[in-house]
């Protein structure tokens, strides 16, 4: 098998279904909205910040990898610090040819300074908007229910989706610790957010077994699952799945650090792939995790030896997947099938530097 290079993998398009705008930011511009802001940081140099804000291979837990979102949230609460963040997100994700993104955050962990949860929905799509008037590159957004605060706040959120309903967002989505905070207790929400005619998919079986992604679909209505990788677990349940093709947001690098796998070798989506699941490749969060969708790519073909073909594949499951009206989403699938059977390995800067 010829063995594609970081630019073979950056030069095709790709989606990211599956990406925290609060694990996503640059180190430069946290130091920078903190001097800003006058937020005190863990330390003030990149270098110094890094360990802080990237969790690296010997994080232990999901719970370990959560905290780094304490630093992050610490300086997203401005409406200028959203629109920033926003836009940067979108403008790296452009320069790898992400060429569809939906982001996803929790308006409810941006209020520490008293900003509305419209306006902290406003700001990310002004930088959203902004990007996507530079850039080739679509996007949408997805409000995130936390699994540890309370179900009334879930509801709050589901309707703070609903009023941005054709408006930007695009879906409803249940984030944060897993084990010990079961998704029934936010069903309500997720009724709310389903009668709305939205779609939703809630992270699920990362840091707890199938019982966490039986619930997510049949007593939320998830209509993708963020991770699934427990779903190895339950071979009933995954041919549910399966059959009613229902994508998985698969983040292999996020997966090795919050040891929802032991180590790549490991990850299923190899195995969900040979089975026909419908499964897609995600950042999760592009600086905690350090990665790009490039970078996913790289791993997923020199460790679990996807070829180009299979590649391509995956990516045309991704725009699939898409929480995106049917029309617009069959416009762009066909551009994108049309770019990939076009696409040949070997950049140019890479033809340029063999010689
Ligand atoms: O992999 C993950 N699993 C579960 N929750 C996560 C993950 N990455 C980030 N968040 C949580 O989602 C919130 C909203 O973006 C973040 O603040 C973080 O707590
Ligand atoms: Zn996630």
């Amino acid at each position: 098998m010829a063995k594609l290079t970081i630019q073979d993998l950056q030069r095709l398009p790709k989606t990211d279904l599956h990406v925290h705008l609060d694990g996503s930011l640059r180190i430069p511009t946290i130091l920078q909205l903190a001097e800003e802001q006058k937020v005190k940081l863990p330390a003030d140099t990149a270098e110094g910040l890094r360990p802080f804000v990237e969790v690296g291979d010997d994080c232990k837990s999901l719970v370990e990898y959560l905290r780094a979102f304490d630093v992050t949230l610490s300086v997203m609460q401005t409406y200028e610090s959203l629109v920033r963040t926003a836009f940067e997100l979108a403008e790296d994700a452009a320069k790898e040819n992400v060429r569809y993104m939906e982001v996803r955050y929790s308006p409810i962990l941006h209020q520490q300074k008293g900003l509305t949860l419209h306006a902290i929905v406003q700001a990310v799509l002004e930088g959203l908007a902004q990007a996507e008037r530079q850039y080739n590159i679509k996007t949408g957004v997805i409000l995130c229910g936390m699994r540890h605060i309370s179900p009334d706040i879930s509801l709050r959120l589901a309707d703070l989706t609903v009023a941005f309903k054709n408006k930007g967002v695009v879906g409803f989505d249940l984030a944060g610790a897993e084990e010990n905070f079961p998704a029934k207790r936010h069903k309500d929400a997720f009724g709310r957010v389903l009668q709305n005619n939205i779609n939703c998919t809630l992270h699920a079986g990362e840091a707890y077994g199938p019982e966490s992604i039986h619930q997510a679909i049949h007593l939320c209505g998830a209509h993708r699952i963020g991770h699934g990788v427990r779903l190895i677990e339950d071979g009933d349940l995954l041919n549910y799945v399966n059959d009613h093709r229902i994508p998985l947001e698969c983040c292999p690098s996020s997966n090795v650090q919050t040891k929802a796998v032991k180590k790549m070798a490991d990850h299923p989506i190899r195995l969900f792939y040979d089975l026909g699941l419908r499964v897609t490749v995600n950042t999760d969060n592009r600086m905690v995790t350090n990665t790009t969708v490039s970078k996913e790519f790289q791993v997923i073909h020199e460790e679990l030896g996807f070829n180009l073909e299979e590649i391509k594949e995956v990516i045309i499951m991704g725009f699939k997947s898409a929480f995106l009206p049917y029309a617009l989403k069959r416009a762009l699938l066909a551009e994108v099938v049309h770019e990939l059977k076009a696409f040949k390995p070997g950049s140019l800067e890479s033809k340029k530097e063999q010689l």
